[in-house]
């Protein structure tokens, strides 16, 4: 199963890339984390995904009509630097941010209703939905590398919104759900 831990603050000592487990940790399972922020979660054969059929009742369940990968890792990713940067900005989008891990890992971190960080660490073939409006934050972990498809409704939109991004209509309608 996917882990999952309330994470602590990132200081000159601890890395965005280490785990930031509090102390003592504070696990927390994927389906409470659902029930607290929207997020949605499956388990997929990443070797196999064509013929499992999984993926594809959900993208047409949800009508994810695009798809493309993404490979983070210095050698593979254009602005390699500047990207990793901007992941790691708490920020928004006004649609869902769709991710299926091919190979590699890394953490998505995601608020709660009480503005604390919740640490996902995403392997290989866990596939997350973040609801659009979520504040979060992504960072390849220690191991520095992740491949994974991006999936998105129609043409995607990848742009992030910066905190504070309060006063957007996919905010207001994301806190009016999850409070
Ligand atoms: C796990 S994919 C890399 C991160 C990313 O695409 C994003 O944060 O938008
Ligand atoms: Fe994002």
């Amino acid at each position: 199963m996917v882990r999952c831990w309330y994470a602590a603050d990132v200081t000159p000592e601890r890395d965005q890339r280490s785990e930031l487990q509090l102390d003592p940790p504070q696990p927390i399972d994927i389906q409470q984390v659902g029930e607290l922020t929207g997020v949605l979660y499956w388990k997929i054969d990443a070797d196999n995904y064509k013929s499992e059929g999984i993926l594809d009742k959900i993208r047409k369940e949800r009508g994810y009509s695009y798809e493309d990968v993404i490979e983070v890792s210095p050698d593979t990713l254009p602005n390699y630097e500047q990207k990793i940067k901007n992941f790691f900005e708490e920020h928004l989008h006004t649609d869902e941010e769709i991710r299926f891990a091919l190979a590699g890992s890394g953490y998505f971190d995601v608020r709660d209703p009480q503005d604390r960080w919740i640490r996902i660490a995403l392997e290989k073939g866990d596939l997350i939905v973040l609801p659009a409006g979520i504040y979060h934050r992504f960072t390849l972990d220690e191991k520095n590398y992740i491949k994974a498809m991006r999936l998105f409704v129609g043409e995607p939109v990848w742009t992030p919104y910066n905190r504070p991004a309060d006063d957007m209509e996919a905010r207001k309608q994301y806190v009016h759900k999850f409070s």
